[in-house]
C-alpha cells in the first residue's frame, strides 16, 4: 500500500530532507515525516492530514479502516480542509452561494492537488507548507480567485494548522471553511466535549434551530451541531484528553453521524460512529468571512494534550 522514496512527484518539491519522504500510499502522493520525537501523514491531494502521533503514541486522528486513496475522492478521516464554502452549498448565506457551481459539499480543496511550497525541518519541529490557487481552474465549481497557504506545525506537544486564505480578485470574497478534524475514541457513549457550555448551537437536524447548551457536550445517537464559539475545547475519552485551541473562528462544529447515517455514509464502516467524532474549527452560518481585495484570513487549530 505504501510505497517510501525519495523521489517527488511531479506536482512535489526537490526532497533533500533528514526526516520526511515521499510515499504513493494507494493511488496518492503524500509526505511522511518520520522525526525522532512525532510522526505524521500528508497528502498532496487537499492538504489532508491523516496521522500525527508524538513517538510511541497511536494516531491522535480517527482515519477510517476503509478510507480509499484515490485522485478525486475525499478521503474518510483525518482532518479534510473543507474550504472555499463548508457544508452543503444551499445552507450557505447568498453571498457565498452565488459563487458556487456546484452542489457538492464541504468546497473542492479537499480533492484538489495542493502544490508543496516548503518543508523546514529542527530537532524539535518539522513544518509543512501547502497552497492551492483558485483560479479559473476551479471554474466548474466556484467563481473566484483566492489563494490558501496552510502550513501544519508537527513537534512533540501536538500539531498546528493554519490556513490562510486571501483573496486575489477585486470584488470582495465571501467564504466559509472548516479544518473538519476526526478524533479516536474507544466509546463514543464515554466522550464529551468541554468549553461548549454557556453557548448557543444550531441543531442542523432539527430545522436548524437555535439550542443553548448547559455543561457537557455527549453523544447520544446522531449529533450534527454549529457552535457559535471558538472558545477552547477538551475533548475527554476513555483512554484520555486532547485540548483544540483556535485562531480566526467563531464557530465549532460537533458531529457524529450515528448508527442511521453511518450506513449511508461513503467509506465508513457501520459501526465506526461507535469509535469517533469531529471537532470542526470553522468559520460557519453567520461566522463566514468576507475579505476585500488582497485582505488575508487565519484560521487555525492546535491540537495537543490536556
Ligand atoms: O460526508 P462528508 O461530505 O465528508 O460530510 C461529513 C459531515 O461533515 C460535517 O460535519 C457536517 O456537519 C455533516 O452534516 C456531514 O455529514
Amino acid at each position: 500500500m505504501s510505497d517510501s522514496s525519495s523521489k517527488p512527484p511531479a506536482t512535489g518539491g526537490p526532497g533533500n530532507w533528514s526526516f520526511t519522504r515521499w510515499s504513493t500510499i494507494g493511488q496518492l502522493e503524500a509526505l511522511e515525516v518520520h522525526h525522532p520525537l512525532f510522526q505524521a501523514t500528508l497528502f498532496l491531494q487537499g492538504a489532508h492530514l491523516t496521522h500525527f502521533a508524538p513517538m510511541d503514541e497511536r494516531n491522535w486522528l480517527w482515519l477510517s479502516e476503509l478510507a480509499r486513496f484515490q485522485p478525486g475522492r475525499a478521503i474518510r478521516g483525518g482532518i479534510p480542509v473543507c474550504w472555499p464554502w463548508f457544508g452543503d452549498p444551499l445552507r450557505n448565506p447568498p453571498e457565498i452561494r452565488k459563487r458556487i457551481a456546484s452542489s457538492s459539499a464541504h468546497g473542492f480543496a479537499r480533492t484538489a492537488l495542493w502544490r508543496l511550497e516548503d518543508v523546514r525541518e529542527s530537532a524539535h519541529e518539522v513544518e509543512v507548507s501547502l497552497s492551492l490557487s483558485a483560479n479559473d481552474d476551479f471554474q466548474e465549481h466556484w467563481d473566484g480567485h483566492a489563494l490558501a497557504l496552510i502550513t501544519f506545525s508537527f513537534s512533540i506537544r501536538g500539531c498546528q494548522i493554519a490556513l490562510t486564505t486571501t483573496n486575489l480578485s477585486k470584488a470582495p470574497l465571501a467564504f466559509s471553511q472548516a479544518l473538519h478534524t476526526y478524533l479516536p475514541t474507544d466509546d463514543i457513549q464515554r466522550t464529551r466535549v468541554l468549553g461548549l457550555g454557556n453557548s448557543q448551537y444550531i441543531d442542523t437536524l432539527k430545522d436548524w434551530d437555535y439550542v443553548s447548551q448547559e455543561g457537557p457536550v455527549y453523544f447520544e445517537g446522531e449529533v450534527d451541531r454549529i457552535y457559535e464559539t471558538g472558545e477552547a475545547l477538551t475533548v475527554v475519552t476513555p483512554s484520555g484528553k486532547r485540548k483544540l485551541t483556535s485562531v480566526g473562528s467563531d464557530s465549532t462544529v460537533v458531529w457524529n453521524p450515528g448508527p442511521g447515517k453511518a450506513q449511508r455514509l461513503s467509506d465508513f464502516p457501520d459501526s465506526a460512529w461507535q469509535k469517533m467524532l469531529c471537532v470542526e474549527t470553522a468559520n460557519a452560518a453567520s461566522d463566514y468571512r468576507v475579505l476585500n481585495e488582497g485582505q488575508s484570513h487565519t484560521l487555525g487549530v492546535f491540537i495537543g494534550r490536556a
